[in-house]
């Protein structure tokens, strides 16, 4: 289902965001620090677990999830082709990936399930970095990309205010639920394709 084929629709929807970035002064890199403490926010929200935390958490995720499109643009604008804030950003991704998902889990004390949704998460994006150390096209699509992770966290956020539970069972826990079983298919899917990339 990946969003990240809407990247080009982004990047457009982004030119008045980097103007602006590129007015005030902002880095690309000072971009990826705030993204992070904005992660940071969302975690503490739904550790919190409380209706307002849920939505306070599901906006700072969708705007994560903007200015980790902000910095990679804004890099591109400021052609700065810095492979250390290359490596910045990719590292707090898979911090903020890691405190998201485990605010959510020890929101609703599932702890079991926030391991293998972490795993699921954490092995999706070694796959794609693993199939680039091999000589492979970075690869960001498959089944749940980060841009759909963030997508349905902030969804799932939303609607803990409105109906937290579904089918006897909390929507967080849906979630997790999905994480673990599609992030680590899609881990799976990744490696497949650049097995056969390879072996072809
Ligand atoms: O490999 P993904 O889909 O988890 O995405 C990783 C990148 O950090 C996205 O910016």
């Amino acid at each position: 289902m990946t969003l990240d084929r809407l990247r080009p629709l982004a990047d457009r929807a982004l030119r008045p965001f980097v103007a602006g970035s590129v007015r005030l002064g902002l880095t690309p890199d000072v971009v990826s620090v705030i993204a992070f403490v904005l992660a940071v926010g969302a975690a503490i929200g739904f550790y919190r677990a409380t209706p307002l935390a849920y939505v306070v958490g599901a906006l700072l995720v969708f705007l994560n999830g903007w200015l980790d499109l902000l910095d990679g643009a804004l890099a591109r604008q400021l052609a700065v082709d810095s492979r250390a804030g290359d490596l910045l950003d990719h590292v707090l991704d898979r911090y903020a990936d890691v405190v998201i998902v485990g605010g959510l889990a020890a929101g609703i004390e599932g702890y079991a399930l926030g391991f293998l949704s972490v795993t699921g998460v954490l092995l999706t994006s070694y796959l794609g970095t693993q199939a680039e150390a091999v000589g492979l096209t970075r690869e960001y699509g498959g089944l749940l990309g980060r841009a759909d992770r963030l997508a349905l966290v902030g969804v799932t956020g939303l609607a803990m205010a409105i109906v937290p539970r579904v089918a006897g069972m909390s929507l967080v826990a849906w979630l997790l639920v999905l994480f673990a079983v599609v992030g680590h298919l899609t881990a799976l899917q990744r490696f497949w394709g650049a097995w056969r990339d390879l072996s072809s």
